[in-house]
């Protein structure tokens, strides 16, 4: 579960708050998704994938990463984008519409930007570097 309560304030809970607690992050992951499939860069990367599993376990991920009350339950990095020989093209593009479904959903640049810099740690496992 992943419930909103009284909890003190920290600066990652803040973060968690400005995307919009879980549901403003499955809105964010869902706008992701169509952005996926218009992009001529990435969409073939996608095609027979799991979207209800993928929207579930992508919006606990960045719940989580967010500082809010979620557990990923999805596979594990690495090992998930192993097989896919992603381009660092390919990366950014991701990035590029992950930072248009946050504009899309009003998200300030500074939670934006916060946001991302979480997400890099993971760039040598989904580039299996
Ligand atoms: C920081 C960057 C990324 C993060 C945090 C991330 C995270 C995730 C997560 C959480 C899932 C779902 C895991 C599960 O269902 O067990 C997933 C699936 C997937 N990712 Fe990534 N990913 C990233 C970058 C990329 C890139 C750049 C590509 C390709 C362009 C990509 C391709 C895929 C595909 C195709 C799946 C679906 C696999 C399937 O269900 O068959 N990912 N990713």
């Amino acid at each position: 579960g992943c419930q909103t309560g009284a909890t003190p304030e920290t600066p990652s809970r803040d973060l968690f708050q400005q995307l919009g607690e879980r549901s403003g992050i499955a809105a964010i992951v869902e706008d992701l998704l169509f952005l996926i499939v218009d992009d001529d860069r990435i969409n073939q990367q996608f095609k027979g994938m799991d979207v209800a599993r993928f929207h579930r376990n992508l919006t606990d991920q960045l719940c989580q990463l967010s500082g809010g009350p979620c557990t990923y339950s999805g596979r594990e990095m690495r090992e998930l984008h192993a097989d896919m020989a992603i381009t660092d093209t390919q990366f950014n593009a991701l990035a590029e519409n992950l930072i248009l479904a946050m504009e899309q959903n009003d998200i300030a640049t500074g939670a934006q930007n916060r946001l991302l810099k979480r997400l890099i740690p993971l760039y040598p496992d989904v580039r299996n570097l």
